[in-house]
This record gives C-alpha cells, structure tokens and sequence, in this order.
C-alpha cells in the first residue's frame, strides 16, 4: 500500500477513508495475508493529521473527522493481516501513530526521516489511544518522556527506544520488509492472528468503550479558541520556513 496525498500525505478526512477502503478491500480478499505500508511522496512518508480538517471548522465536521481517525486506528491496530510499514521519509504524529499499529517497522538510514508523537509541539495533547499505543511499542519511560518533549526521532535513536524494529540503507527499506515479511507469513495463520487480538485487545477495548466520550472530548478541545490559535500559528510557521 503506498500513501499518495502529495505534498506530505497529510491525513486529511479524504485520504482516511481513502486508506480505510483500501485496508477493507485487501482484508475481505482471502488472496492477500499481509500489507506493506509505505509511501509515494519523496521523503515524507506522512506529515501527520491533516491541520486544515482540525482548524476553522465546525463541531460537525470536527466529529466526522475524528471517527474516521479512530476507524482507521482501530482497523490498522487490530487487522489480522501482517502489516509492516517501510518508512522512507520523516513521520509525525499521526503518521507514526499509523506506523506503531503495524506489526513491524523499517525505517530508512536518513538522518531527516526523524519520527515520533510531536503533538505537544503544535500545543495539542495525544490522545490516550496514541499514548497507549507508544507504550506499547517502547514502554512508559520512553514514552512520558517522548510525549511530553513531542520528540522526534532520529533512526539511530528510534531504532535504540525500539520505535523500529530495523533501520536500513534508504534503497533497501521495501526490500527489508518483504524479507521480514517471509518470517511472519511462515506461523500458522490462525495462531498468528488469534496471538495479535490477545496482545492487542484490551488496548483497543479502552478506546472502543470510550468512543463517543472521546469524540466529544476531541470536538470540544479542539474548537477551543486558544487551540485554534495554536494550530494557526503552528501552519504559520510551516509557512513562513519557506520564505
Ligand atoms: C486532541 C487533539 C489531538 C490531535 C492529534 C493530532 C495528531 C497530528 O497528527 S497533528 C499533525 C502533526 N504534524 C506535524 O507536526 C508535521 C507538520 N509538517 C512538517 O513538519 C513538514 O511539513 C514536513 C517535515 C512533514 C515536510 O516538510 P517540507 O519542507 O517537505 O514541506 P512543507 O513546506 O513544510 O509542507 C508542504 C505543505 O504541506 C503543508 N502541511 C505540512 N504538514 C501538514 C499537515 N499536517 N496538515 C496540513 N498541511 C500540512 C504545509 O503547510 C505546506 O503547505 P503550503 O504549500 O500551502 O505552504
């Protein structure tokens, strides 16, 4: 699967349903087994949530937003295809949040293909269900300390917090995956997947439970006016860096 939403495959509404119907598609063909997830856009392999979705809108919009995140988190974190994402560029946010639901990471040896949940650098908060996920991935030490500071990785430091499972030369990345892939695709399939639900299960549950608490939570926090201001200044800024 590869992520095409030039410039910097921003998460945008359309796009998340976009990846969702594909994700479907590739799930209910009992011809495929596994995915790999990377992108088309030189050196970016996502920038993220798209800001435009969550600035200067309305509390409608902002909630229909939002479930498609969730859905897209839910469905990729739980799939019971092998997923394993090929990074070949710089992943914030969101992004990296969709690259922590696959079952495997590589990453390209490139000191600018930095990732991680930046969130608290735009002003904004991860979401529990962002957090849980890091945790998950590189256990709460790192992760208090990588939310809290919205750090963003290197590949040598990524690979040593275990963001990623593996770095590589740039012209290896799609290569080291599908080799990583024959490993996964030799376990039985069933045992494989049923191993998946049990790891991944109740850290799905929290936000399945909590679903329409956690959009209200995210309409009301987002609209909030110092929120937008933050967002606004935020796009400001990658503006300006271009001037
Ligand atoms: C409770 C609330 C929780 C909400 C959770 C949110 C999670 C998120 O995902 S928030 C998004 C976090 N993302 C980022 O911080 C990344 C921001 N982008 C960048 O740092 C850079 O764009 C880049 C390093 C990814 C790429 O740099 P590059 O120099 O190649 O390109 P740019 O000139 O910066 O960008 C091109 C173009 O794209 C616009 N843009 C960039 N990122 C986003 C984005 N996330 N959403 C919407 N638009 C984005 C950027 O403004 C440029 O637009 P113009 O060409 O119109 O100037």
């Amino acid at each position: 699967m590869k992520m095409r939403n030039p410039p910097v495959n921003s998460l945008s509404l359309e796009f998340l349903t976009e990846l969702l119907i594909s994700l479907e598609k590739l799930e209910s063909d009992k011809a495929f087994h596994a995915i790999i997830l990377t992108s088309d856009c030189p050196g970016i392999f996502s920038a993220g949530l798209d800001l435009m979705e969550m600035c200067g809108r309305d509390p409608t919009h902002y909630a229909e937003y939002w479930k498609a995140v969730q859905e897209l988190w839910l469905r990729f974190y739980l799939s019971h295809l092998v997923v394993i994402s090929a990074i070949n560029g710089v992943n914030a946010a969101g992004g990296c949040l969709l690259a922590l639901s696959c079952d495997y990471r590589v990453l390209a040896d490139n000191p600018k293909y930095a990732m991680g949940l930046n969130e608290t650098l735009l002003g904004i908060i991860a979401p529990f269900w962002f957090k849980d996920t890091l945790v998950n991935t590189v256990g709460h030490r790192t992760a208090e300390r990588a939310l809290q500071l919205g750090l963003l990785f290197p590949p040598a430091e990524a690979l040593q917090v275990g963001m990623v499972d593996k770095v590589v030369p740039e012209d290896q990345v799609l290569s080291a995956a599908r080799s990583e892939l024959a490993q996964w695709l030799a376990i039985p399939g069933h045992a494989r997947q049923l191993t998946k639900s049990l790891m991944r299960k109740p850290t799905a549950d929290r936000l399945l439970k909590e679903r329409d608490a956690d959009i209200q939570n995210f309409v009301r926090f987002i609209s909030r006016d110092a929120i937008q201001k933050a967002l606004r200044v935020y796009l400001e800024k990658l503006k300006q860096k271009k001037t």
